[in-house]
């Protein structure tokens, strides 16, 4: 037996292998204590290999699906070894083979995708580790993404792709991107020959002309890879007939948002990885989980052609409108119908593999039925008169018109209530094939036979309380108890002796009983073969199920932003193609929903006043200016409505940003190293078209190299990126620059203090800050008083320090007292400096705070002020 695990487990050297023995799956050596780590499941020994003990594991092969699950959601591919002989039918073990091979980027079944994220796969393929043919297939939703990039965009387009597995042809081409846990492959797999080859069986040769796989060579070669890696993990399957949503995608289609800006604006996660506040939670009211899966491609596929944006925006705009005599909105009343409908993408998919489950076509029949319903509300009745557009769905309702031989063999071949699976029967429907009904007839005929029989034999023994039964052990019997046993007559053959009673068998009872078992066999057999030619018969109808899966898709993904937007007052915004920002009155999307009143704010940026420079306190809401404004752009660029009372949006190309500190310790890089790695991406590939969002950068170092550093990355951002740019910083200096450059300008934040408490007023207004409140913040988040206090005296040794030593200007003076130019080029006077400082002090001082003795310190502290 060690021999056959050997040689099956040298097949799938890289995937653990399940190996069936009874009713349970076994792994052995390192796979076994792998498993036995990853599961929980305890590690045991069998036999013996180099003299030392085997490691086993097991799981049970009822429960094997939860296990699965929980090894791809971890990353780890896993092969299902099957017994496929007959017991006893050959010397040795078992034949056994790999039936199914379960990986993270090729799922389709239901059990182990989770339902609002497709999983998907990419094969990369490079000559020069430089240019990247890329192909993403996403087996559970039949679609396949062709593009050529070069380096940059690739992890752009990864990020966006978020595939469960990568293959590659050359790792070292992946290392050198950062990727280790790219898979090899064979070279020969990297043909577009073997690609077109696939593609041949599924598609016709008409339309793969069509798909000019020509165009993207590079792609095309990546793709051979990835059909062939889908074919080996799929391996009852011939071919993959519902991959038919092929296509090459330019790399200016959409807005590029790298993983950085992905996770910096939360959109699908927090920065502490959970799944709410996040963008998507917010917006997230769709009916299905197809519509969820379409409006989460939707954020990370933000559009950049102005028509296709402005159709989703009349769509939304259409479904904000009621009905005549209708209490709801058409989005609402949308939502509630499609909110009743199967996963019908998933569905067809499962079609293709012939992996359909009989409740999976249940609830596509149902979900068939409620179309004309759907197919009412997105057109006009007539019966009043009706303000809506209803043009606007018409892809839509044509999607929703199926042939109707689809749902009638549905309806005709179903049963109500159809099992799990098929193997326990009663999937098909009586009155569906007339050999199946005959089957079933002697089954239930057999009841009648055996009340019949009872009563028969009863009266002929004599025997009154004789009873014909049946276990599944010994099959049908005749039951007398022991006291009657005399009676009973010599053809009856005793099968089994009970404490209080026997047990018998008869010629007609077993004749009976072999009828009525074989009936049984033979209707369950039949069922299968009916149900297979019902799936084999169901492939022609995976295109247009696909149409409508995506038409439902969209319109639940529609009327969840239609929703938003009704609930919380969204407005349109006016997209245009050149690159500005010009957003009144703006909100957080999420933080609106979250804080008690949330203060909207202005932004304009746009050609020759692109870069705004902000200051003010921490925790003045800097950072929530700039997410929100990034915010708002991207879900401009879905086609949304957005949190504003007006906004006009330029067609941007990409949405950078560097926020916060974050260290990157499994990468091996510190807070600074990260924060100067994505400035660097930033000001080497920012464009005019790009929106630029830069928290306090330079923070992660000394003072003065942060400073310096900060100040010429401004600079260069805005003097030669020339990108839409939002520049928050603590480094006052850098308020300077709005008087050296033209297209900079400053605002800020501001708060006030009263009666020794601060207050927030998170309302841009133009200029610089004027003061940090820095040790007021501290004083907030309840640092001891006593530490307070010493950092306020520290601070004012180092600010005095600091002007007597440096010509620098000080950090928070007023922006008016600051000369313009240089910030290193003017220092105050000393009279100005004492001045200043004693203003401070006293602005500082809170006498209600103070000790009789404090008082007396402070006396002297602003004397000497005054004599230095
Ligand atoms: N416009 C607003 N309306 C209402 N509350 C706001 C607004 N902006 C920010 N806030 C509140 O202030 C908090 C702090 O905001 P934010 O993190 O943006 O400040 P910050 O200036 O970036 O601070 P730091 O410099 O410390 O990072 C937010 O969590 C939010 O509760």
């Amino acid at each position: 037996m060690m021999q056959q695990y050997l040689q099956l487990k040298s097949t799938q050297p890289d995937k653990l292998l399940f190996y069936r023995m009874g009713d349970f799956y076994e792994l052995f050596f390192e796979d076994a204590e792998l498993a036995a780590q990853l599961l929980q499941i305890t590690l045991t020994h069998r036999g013996q290999s180099a003299g030392k003990p085997i490691p086993m594991a097991g799981v049970p092969f009822h429960a094997v699906d939860q296990y699965l699950a929980k090894l791809v959601a971890l990353g780890h591919s896993v092969a299902i070894c099957e017994q496929v002989g007959t017991p006893g039918a050959t010397k040795g073990p078992m034949e056994r083979k790999v039936a199914r091979v379960v990986t993270p980027g090729t799922l389709t079944e239901s059990t182990l995708l989770p339902d609002q994220e497709n999983k998907t796969l990419v094969s990369l393929y490079s000559e020069d580790g430089r240019l990247w043919g890329v192909c993403c297939v996403a087996l559970s939703a039949g679609s396949v993404r062709l593009l050529e990039c070069t380096n940059p965009a690739l992890l752009a387009n990864l990020a966006r792709f978020n595939p469960a597995e990568v293959l590659v042809n050359d790792k070292k081409y992946a290392q050198g991107m950062g990727l280790p846990k790219a898979m090899e492959r064979p070279a020969w797999h990297f043909d577009a020959g073997l690609a077109n080859n696939h593609l041949m069986q599924t598609l016709q040769a008409a339309n793969l002309q069509s798909l000019e796989l020509d165009k993207a060579p590079l792609a095309a070669k990546a793709m051979g890879a990835a059909l062939q890696y889908a074919r080996e993990t799929h391996l009852n399957v011939d071919h993959f007939q519902h991959l038919s949503d092929i296509r090459i995608e330019q790399e200016s289609s959409f807005l590029t948002l790298d993983e950085t800006a992905r996770r910096n604006l939360e959109l699908l996660e927090t920065l502490r990885g959970e799944s709410a506040p996040t963008l998507f939670s917010r917006i997230n009211k769709t009916g299905s989980a197809m519509g969820a899966r379409r409006l989460r491609q939707w954020i990370i596929e933000p559009l950049r052609d102005l028509a296709l944006i402005e159709e989703r925006q009349r769509r939304i705009a259409v479904l904000l409108q009621s009905k005549p005599m209708a209490a709801q909105c058409l989005a609402q009343s949308l939502i509630g119908l499609i909110r009743g409908q199967a996963d019908i993408e998933r569905i067809s998919s499962r079609i293709a593999m012939q992996t359909v489950k009989p409740r999976d076509l249940l609830a596509l029949r149902e979900s068939l039925a409620q179309l004309p319903e759907l197919i009412q509300l997105l057109s006009a009745d007539n019966t009043a008169p009706d303000p809506i557009d209803y043009r606007v769905f018409e892809p839509y309702r044509q999607a929703m018109v199926l042939p109707p031989e689809l749902a009638d063999t549905l309806n005709r071949a179903l049963s109500d209530s159809p099992p799990v699976l098929l193997r326990d029967g009663g999937v098909i429907a009586d009155g569906y094939d007339a050999d199946l009904d005959e089957l079933r007839q002697i089954q239930t005929g057999s009841g009648q036979f055996l009340i019949q029989l009872e009563a028969k034999e009863r009266e002929r023994t004599g025997i009154a309380n004789l009873k014909v039964e049946f276990n599944r052990v010994h099959g049908y019997y005749i039951e007398v108890s022991s006291a009657q046993s005399e009676k009973v007559p010599a053809h009856y053959v005793r099968r089994q002796t009970m404490k209080n009673a026997e047990r018998y068998i008869t010629d007609e009872l077993k004749a009976f009983e072999e009828k009525a078992l074989s009936a049984k066999d033979k209707a369950l057999a039949l069922e299968k073969q009916l149900y297979e030619t019902l799936q084999a018969w169901l492939f022609q109808f995976i295109a247009p199920l696909q149409t409508l899966a995506q038409a439902l898709s969209e319109l639940d993904a529609l009327a969840a932003l239609a929703r938003v937007a009704f609930e919380s007052d969204w407005v349109c915004p006016q997209m245009v193609k050149n690159s500005l920002i010009d957003i009144a009155e703006g909100r957080h999307p999420v933080l609106e929903t979250q804080v008690e009143q949330f203060t909207p704010n202005d932004c304009q940026l746009y050609p020759g006043k692109h870069m705004a420079l902000i200051t003010g306190p921490n925790m003045g809401g800097k950072s929530t200016y700039m997410r929100q404004t990034a915010l708002i752009a991207l879900l401009a660029h879905m086609g949304s409505f957005v949190p504003a009372k007006q906004a006009q949006i330029g067609i941007l190309d990409r949405i950078f940003t560097r926020i916060g500190a974050s260290d990157d310790l499994a990468g091996g890089r510190s807070t600074f190293m990260v924060e100067m790695t994505e400035a660097a991406t930033i000001v080497r590939q920012a464009t005019p078209s790009s929106l630029v969002i830069m928290d306090e950068i330079g923070r992660g170092t000394s003072t003065f190299d942060g400073l310096s550093l900060a100040w010429e990355i401004a600079k260069r951002l805005a003097g030669a990126n020339r990108c839409l740019t939002l520049f928050a910083t603590h480094y006052f200096e850098i308020t300077q620059m709005a008087s050296e450059l033209d297209s900079v300008f400053n605002v800020h934040l501001s708060a006030t203090e009263q009666a020794g408490k601060l207050y927030f007023l998170h309302k841009i207004q133009a200029g610089p800050a004027n003061q940090s409140y820095g040790l007021q913040v501290a004083k907030l988040a309840g640092l001891p008083a006593l530490v307070v206090k010493g950092a306020q005296k520290k601070l004012q040794e180092l600010e005095a320090e600091k002007r007597a030593q440096t010509p620098q200007g000080d950090l928070f003076a007023s922006a008016e007292s600051v000369p313009p130019g240089s910030a290193h080029s003017n220092s105050p006077s000393a009279e100005d400096l004492s001045a200043r400082l004693l203003a401070e002090k006293i602005d500082e001082l809170d006498p209600d705070e103070l000790s009789p003795r404090e008082a007396l310190d402070l006396l002297f502290q602003l004397k000497n002020i005054r004599n230095h």
